[in-house]
């Protein structure tokens, strides 16, 4: 199959299929679990379907009719297409629009407060991904001391701490785990965050954990990312037990995809390891293992794809290229030639603001960390809080190592002081959105899913079934309420089913117990794109394909 051929799982999804194709309802055992293997691609589960979990089936059809008492609360006459919310602040001037941003800045200069400009140089949100240990917080540890960004003398200090813990070789990545939790455990757990620059480019490193127990916080780095960095380590043994099944490559892969990311740079890393020794061969079985992984279950093309072998710890290939005598073979970019040039999602300035919030800090008043993902954002602005429907001003921006901004584009990952009203509190999840047209707020929601295998104790999804939605920063409880139809295999049809199994396509309404900022997925992906979790297991992907208000 050529590669434009292959179709984008998430492009694919918005296929119009029409209604007069959904048929009768169908029987447990007509639900043919083998039928994404029934062409060359991999099924799009997080890997080759379990078939031996069939035989369980049947267990879990009776334990989830039991549980299934609670009925849709509405049927498809009652869809309504959602319009954005409007709301009618007092006196406050429109922005983002007719230039009144540029008469902001103005006000703002009028103040005589020194304000930094934006730097001019796109700013790019980079999440490092992978297996646990693959070397990703060493690689970021590297990035940061190549590019100044560490103090030498700092760095001494963190040689001699990782060596009080007896991790002499963790040092590096010292300068990512702060917490005295990561550094004792050489885990990453937070998502750690650090900027650097390049000629062209400004960088914000996010640093996910790679243990399976934080892919939560991993979910959240990638939220935000516009690039994504796979880690693998070239180690003996190392790719393999992050490849295969339930290993972290993969699940964050698949994860980074379904929260948009669209070019990810493939780091092989430990090619100094003794084991390795820059073996052409060794990167070669590595590129040709995963590229079917990541063109057949991620559906991603190769002109997305970009594949450098390097050393995270002895800093081999990153801003420079690595010398001859140590890797012959290797002709490409180093990682830095790379990222001044790698491609860059659309940017939307001009439209209403919409800034998903990520975290709070509360120090002197209250700051959101968050990454403008629509609009402009300006000093003096005043936003809507959703869902709560909260005015907050904006007091200062801060951009990169605390540099005060007037201004921020899409993009722009910020800290945002803001003045709010007495009592107004805010939590990860909330979205700071342009006061003259808000986000939309549902506590129901249709969706298209793509289900990957399901946990052994619970084979089936029907109404009733309970899981964790993680939908940008959000991450909630949810109920299925009603499985709507499933697609058949060439996803031509829409079945119409009141229960499926893992490895399947279907639609499925899903209800939160509180209301929470969504969009549909065609009107604001940020907003419209999620990811369900059940007992630490990923189970599936989605994206909103209509609300509920
Ligand atoms: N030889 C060699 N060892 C490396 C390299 N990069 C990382 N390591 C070692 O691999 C181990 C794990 O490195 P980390 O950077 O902590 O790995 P990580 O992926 O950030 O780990 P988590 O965030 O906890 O998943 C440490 O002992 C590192 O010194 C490399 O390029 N070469």
């Amino acid at each position: 199959m050529g590669d434009e051929e292959i179709p984008d799982c998430w492009e694919d999804l918005d296929a119009q299929i029409p209604e007069s194709v959904v048929e009768g309802a169908i029987k447990v055992a007509d639900f043919d679990f083998t039928s994404s293997h029934q062409n060359n691609d991999r099924p799009l589960n997080m890997q080759d379907a379990n078939l031996s979990q069939m035989d369980h089936n049947s267990l879990s059809f009776q334990h989830y009719s039991q549980q299934k008492t609670e009925k849709p609360k509405a049927n498809s006459e009652e869809k309504k297409i959602p319009k954005p919310r409007k709301i009618e602040p007092e006196s406050v001037p429109a922005i983002n629009k007719d230039g009144l941003i540029s008469s902001l800045i103005e006000a703002n200069k009028s103040l005589e407060i020194k304000l930094a400009e934006p730097d001019s140089r796109d700013p790019v949100n980079l999440v490092f991904i992978g297996h646990v240990d693959a070397g990703k917080s060493t690689v970021c540890g590297n990035i940061l001391l190549k590019t100044e960004k560490i103090n030498r003398r700092v760095v001494e200090q963190y040689e001699e701490e990782a060596k009080e813990n007896n991790r002499e070789s963790w040092w590096l990545a010292y300068i990512m785990d702060i917490s005295e939790e990561e550094r004792i455990k050489g885990i990453t757990i937070e998502v750690g965050r650090a900027f650097f620059e390049t000629d062209s480019r400004r960088f914000t490193i996010l640093d996910a954990p790679g243990h399976k127990s934080y892919v939560p916080n991993m979910i959240s780095g990638a939220a935000q990312a516009d690039v994504a960095a796979i880690v693998i380590s070239a180690r003996k043994g190392e790719f393999e037990s992050g490849f295969e099944r339930g290993g972290q490559t993969t699940e964050h892969t698949i994860l980074a995809r379904a929260m948009g990311v669209k070019n990810f740079i493939v780091l092989v890393t430990k090619m100094d390891d003794p084991s390795v020794g820059w073996s052409q061969e060794r990167f070669e079985f590595i590129r040709a293992s995963f590229s079917q992984f990541l063109r057949y279950t991620c559906k991603i093309v190769d002109e997305n794809i970009f594949w450098v072998p390097i050393s995270g710890l002895l800093g081999l290939n990153l801003n420079e290229k690595v010398p001859a005598d140590v890797c012959p073979w290797y002709q490409g970019l180093c990682l830095f030639e790379l990222l001044n040039v790698i491609p860059l999602p659309e940017r939307n300035s001009n439209e209403s603001l919409r800034i998903p919030i990520l975290d709070k800090i509360k120090d002197v008043g209250l700051s959101a960390l968050g990454k403008v993902e629509r609009g402009t954002v300006v000093k003096g602005l005043k936003t809507m809080i959703m869902p709560i429907e909260s005015e907050a001003e904006i007091q200062e921006l801060y951009g990169p190592e605390d540099a005060k901004f007037m201004y921020a584009k899409t993009g722009e990952n910020l800290r945002l002081k803001l003045k709010v009203g007495e009592g107004v509190e805010i939590q990860p999840g909330y979205v700071l959105c342009d006061i003259h047209d808000v986000c939309n707020v549902a506590t129901e929601f249709e969706a298209d899913l793509i289900l990957f295998d399901l946990l052994p104790q619970k084979m089936l999804v029907c109404p009733g079934y309970e899981c964790v939605i993680h939908l940008n920063s959000i991450l909630q409880d949810c109920q299925v309420t009603q499985v709507i139809a499933r697609y058949d295999e060439n996803k031509h049809k829409k079945i119409k089913v009141d229960f499926c199994r893992g490895n399947s396509r279907v639609i499925v309404r899903l209800s939160t117990p509180t209301p929470i900022c969504v969009e549909r997925y065609v009107d604001f992906p940020p907003l419209g794109r999620f990811t369900l979790r059940d007992e630490d297991t990923t189970i599936g992907i989605g994206k909103i394909t209509n609300l509920f208000l």
